[in-house]
């Protein structure tokens, strides 16, 4: 079974708390999505390889660690999940950029995939999909499996909020997958949305509605 991670730092409590309020306007929104994301980034990126290189300070001659060159690659599903990217290449410019189009449909609440484009060295990459929003979990699933029907071997999925039913897809779909959540809600409601929630992550992002 993958492991799920609820990262309650302070700094991402205290900015989820504007970005759920209503009454912050899409700026501050976007603003705040991409801060969070960065602030995920760096706890996601903990576990990453170290090399020892040798360099000198002004001091003396020194050993001392660099990032071990490790392939990554940072898959927005679109369109929310765009609003997480930046914030996380501002820790990892050297990941590569891939793209997983779905929009859940309003009424089956299933995800219809509209767009695929992945780095070319898949197999060899270790990719983490974002999307602010883990509802049904179709979405996360559909994408995961995209990934995977194209040959990624390492995957981990992110996102802000994610409802326990959505948890619980992932995990049953995709064992080998560790999730990464900002917080755990409490529930969906009649029409698939988280509650509390955020209410619709694109729509807030990009100011349509
Ligand atoms: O877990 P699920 O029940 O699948 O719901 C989550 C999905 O719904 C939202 O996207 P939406 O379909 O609204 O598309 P958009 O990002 O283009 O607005 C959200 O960004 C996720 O991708
Ligand atoms: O609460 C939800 C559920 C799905 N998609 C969203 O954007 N918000
Ligand atoms: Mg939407």
């Amino acid at each position: 079974m993958g492991k799920v991670y609820v990262f309650d730092h302070p700094l991402i409590q205290h900015k989820l708390t504007y970005i759920r309020d209503k009454h912050t306007g899409t700026k501050e929104f976007r603003e705040l999505v991409e801060e969070v994301a960065t602030l995920m980034a760096f706890e996601i990126t903990r576990d990453l390889p170290l090399e020892e290189v040798e360099i000198e300070t002004p001091v003396s001659r020194a050993k001392a660690k660099v990032i071990a060159g490790k392939k990554l690659g940072v898959i927005p599903i679109l369109r929310a999940g765009i609003g997480m990217v930046d914030g996380i290449l501002k820790l990892i410019p050297a990941a590569k950029v891939g793209h997983v189009g779905l929009y859940r449909d309003p009424e089956t609440l299933k995800p219809v995939e509209y767009y695929v484009k992945l780095p070319s060295d898949v197999e060899e990459r270790d990719f983490i999909i974002v999307d602010p929003m883990l509802a049904t979990g179709g979405s996360a699933v559909a994408a995961i499996e995209a990934l995977k029907k194209r040959g990624a071997k390492s995957i981990k999925f992110m996102c802000l909020i994610a409802a326990p039913e959505g948890v619980k897809a992932v995990e049953t779909a995709h064992p080998d997958v560790d999730i990464y959540i900002a917080a755990l809600d409490e529930r969906l409601n009649d029409h698939g949305y988280i509650v509390p929630g955020l209410g619709d992550a694109g729509d807030r992002l990009f100011g349509t509605k």
